[in-house]
């Protein structure tokens, strides 16, 4: 069995790749062709640090593959003296006639990357495809998460403005600093209030572990997209519960969101549809001026497809 590193991964990876298999990920789980559950999750006693496990089958040429992701959830580990990230991962890969095990593939740099590009095939084919604007992207969260969607959308859109609110101030005022630096450009402006980052943007991405809402009903300007990806205690806690009735709801999966958004579908919010079907042609939102939501919670299948993907690159370059 090979391991294959952080480091590795990160030496393999890329954003259009990347954004390919999150969109044949999807497509496939509408089309059936892929089999994966709601995540496990066990929780460390007393503590609010969990071990989730996300197993999966792909069913694809390309990206196909029957992997598990082991993700631990260790909000505790930004308070260490020397603090880790808080989401860390590694991705099991197996041979689907055999069952033995082919690869460990680090799924730290992965997560980030296949969560950032999950949200732009949302953005791109929920919101972009419909010819709606790309002035203004506001992004709530400087963590992990929030750099590597900053990076994703940097990447694939051409918006004239990125602006970057966080908790603590002084990271997002670093961040955009360093991204500004690092692209050599103007279009990073920090916030300091997450009302002013949101109010007239195009399409907001959320990445924060917040269990009260940071963007409220009355800010967001009517036909924007928003991207929620982070979780508190619950995994739509980032959004005003009343903004939820004002939009149209998509999902990436029914098994995760009968069980991880029970708490909006109890307060009778429906779902749209999965990003698949939008990306399929299936279904769209008409009206131009609805605000739509994409509530991310992250797929097996997205896992597997990146790992079969890192893999098959790593087989490349070693028999160059
Ligand atoms: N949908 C998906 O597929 C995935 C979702 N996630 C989720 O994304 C989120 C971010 O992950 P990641 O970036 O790796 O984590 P990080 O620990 O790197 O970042 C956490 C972010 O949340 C902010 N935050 C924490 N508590 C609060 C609060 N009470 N109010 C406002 N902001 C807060 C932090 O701000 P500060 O700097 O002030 O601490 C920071 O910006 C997590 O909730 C994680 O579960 C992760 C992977 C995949
Ligand atoms: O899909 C994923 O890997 C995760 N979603 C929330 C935390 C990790």
């Amino acid at each position: 069995m090979i391991y294959i590193d952080e480091d590795m991964v990160l030496k393999l990876i890329n954003w259009d790749q990347t954004f390919e298999a999150m969109e044949v990920a999807m497509q496939r789980y509408t089309e059936n062709r892929i089999v994966q559950t709601a995540r496990s999750r066990t929780q460390v006693i007393g503590k609010p640090n969990l071990l989730v496990t996300m197993p999966g089958y792909l069913d694809d040429q390309t990206y196909g593959a029957l992997g598990c992701k082991l993700v631990t959830f260790f909000p505790t580990n930004s308070d260490l003296p020397k603090p880790l990230p808080s989401v860390l991962a590694s991705i099991m890969l197996f041979d689907e006639n055999t069952g033995l095990p082919k690869a460990c593939v680090g799924g730290f740099e992965i997560t980030k990357w296949r969560t950032s590009a999950a949200s732009a095939v949302a953005t791109r084919h929920i919101y972009e495809k419909r010819f709606k604007p790309l002035n203004i992207l506001a992004l709530l969260g400087a963590g992990h998460q929030g750099r590597t969607h900053a990076d994703c959308f940097k990447h694939f859109f051409n918006f004239q403005e990125i602006r970057v609110w966080n908790r603590t101030a002084s990271k997002a005022k670093e961040m955009v600093e360093e991204f500004n630096k690092k692209y050599n450009t103007n279009i990073f402006k920090f916030y300091e209030s997450n009302e002013k980052c949101v109010r007239g943007a195009d399409v907001i991405v959320t990445t924060t572990n917040t269990s009260e809402p940071i963007v409220n009903r009355d800010w967001v300007k009517p036909g924007a997209h928003i991207n929620s990806v982070g979780a508190g205690r619950n995994h739509h806690s980032e959004i005003e519960e009343s903004l939820y009735f004002n939009a149209d709801v998509y999902i990436d999966h029914w098994e995760g969101a009968k069980t991880e958004l029970a708490g909006l579908e109890k307060i009778g919010i429906q779902f749209k549809a999965e990003v698949g079907k939008v990306i399929l042609n299936q279904v769209k939102t008409e009206d131009p001026n609805r605000i739509t939501i994409f509530q991310s919670l992250g797929m097996a299948v997205e896992d597997c497809a990146m790992s079969r993907l890192i893999y098959d690159s790593y087989l490349k370059t070693k028999n160059k």
